[in-house]
């Protein structure tokens, strides 16, 4: 573990360099990994633990788009591809990466399997955090570890193919066996992170839902919005609104920014966007801070779980759920975007 300095303040993180690949395998050599669900996060983690050399099966439900996908993606029924219940049974590690809400559904099915001495590995605090809601509490005799990769499970593997890893928080609710701690920086190394940094299951909850609503996801959209529709109601065209709001920002400032951050974005664009950009950003900064504020309550009163938990249990959640994002994906702004992407001369 090493105390590095972020903008001032000491943290405490774990480096690719002082737990390598070989340490976490003979952290593992003993243990079965049954990682439950082959959704986003399945997919990604299952398939790099694999790669590192690791002992891992797959339990996913019979018979849908997720089982042929494992089939597709090599795992082989019988021998490392089981229903959720044998893999459970032969885990001694349990990655439970089915959805937060399947999660709540599973556990009476999962809980017997949870003997002394396995570990239930999450890669989200939601399902203890919120355990009042979700009813998901851990047996005594295991330990409860969570590796959470910030980012999508497609970009893990992607990265990971790449020979990049993408960087996850982890903790320990629960050390029954006084491994906790190596064994989930070993899995955290072996799905393919790159810097790991502690948290805890409700710190890492927290962040997650507000970063999701928030910046990374919601905000996002809701300011690409508002700008696309400023420019087209004063004239600009579908093209140039696109252009002007996403496809400059992922595509030209956005990798910069990712390469250089934003100071040296600023001070690599012209004066005249300079000094605008600056006279703008404390504006745009006070008039979301609210939202933020307001987004940040409702995850810690567990609104937003509830808000989940309830939405994506209803039967007919996925056809309202598929209204919604059709709603999204027709949307003037992405039927441009879709042309603009198809007009990129890599995807001619
Ligand atoms: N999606 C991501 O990239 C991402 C990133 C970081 C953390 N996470 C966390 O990882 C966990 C897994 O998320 P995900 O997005 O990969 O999940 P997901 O929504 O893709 O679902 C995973 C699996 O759950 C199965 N499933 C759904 N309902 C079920 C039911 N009733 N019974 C049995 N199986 C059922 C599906 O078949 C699917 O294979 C969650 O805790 C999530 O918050 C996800
Ligand atoms: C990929 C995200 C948004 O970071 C994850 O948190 C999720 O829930 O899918
Ligand atoms: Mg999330
Ligand atoms: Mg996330």
């Amino acid at each position: 573990m090493a105390m590095l300095n972020f903008g001032g303040t000491d943290e405490k993180v774990v480096l690719r360099e002082e737990f390598p690949l070989t340490k976490a395998l003979e952290t593992l050599k003993d243990e079965t990994i049954a990682v439950i669900g082959y959704g986003v996060q399945g997919p990604g983690q299952s398939m790099n633990l694999r790669d590192n050399g690791f002992n891992v099966i797959v339990g996913q439900r019979q018979g849908g788009k997720s089982w042929d996908k494992a089939v597709e993606d090599g795992w082989i029924p019988g021998k490392t591809l089981f229903s959720i219940e044998e893999a459970a049974e032969k885990g001694t590690i349990i990655q439970y990466l089915l959805s937060d809400a399947a999660q709540i559904e599973v556990w009476p099915t999962i809980k017997p399997f949870l003997t002394p001495g396995k570990a239930l590995y999450f890669s989200h605090g939601f399902g203890i955090t919120y355990n009042d809601r979700t009813g998901i509490q851990a047996p005594e005799g295991v330990d409860v570890i969570l590796v959470a990769p910030k980012g999508s499970g497609t970009s893990l593997r992607r990265m990971f193919l790449q020979g990049r890893g993408l960087n996850s928080s982890y903790a320990i609710a629960q050390d029954a066996t006084g491994r906790a701690y190596e064994r989930v920086i070993a899995l955290g190394i072996g799905v393919g992170s790159g810097y790991l940094f502690e948290t805890d299951f409700k710190r890492e909850v927290y962040s997650d839902l507000t970063g999701e609503r928030g910046t990374l996801m919601g905000a996002i959209q809701g300011i690409f919005e508002a700008q696309y529709q400023v420019l087209r109601a004063n004239g600009h065209t579908p093209s140039e609104a696109f252009n002007e709001t996403v496809e400059e920002l992922t595509q030209s400032l956005m990798p910069l920014v990712a390469e250089n951050g934003m100071d040296w974005m600023y001070a690599n664009c012209s004066t005249t966007a300079q000094r605008g950009a600056l006279d703008w950003k404390d504006k745009f900064r006070d008039a979301t801070k609210p939202v933020f504020e307001d987004l940040y309550r409702s995850v810690a009163t567990g609104n937003e779980a509830q808000r989940s938990i309830d939405s994506n249990s209803q039967t007919d959640y996925r056809v309202k759920l598929e209204a919604e994002l059709r709603e999204l994906r027709e949307s003037e702004m992405w039927q441009a975007g879709r042309t603009v992407r198809s007009l990129r001369p890599e995807n001619n």
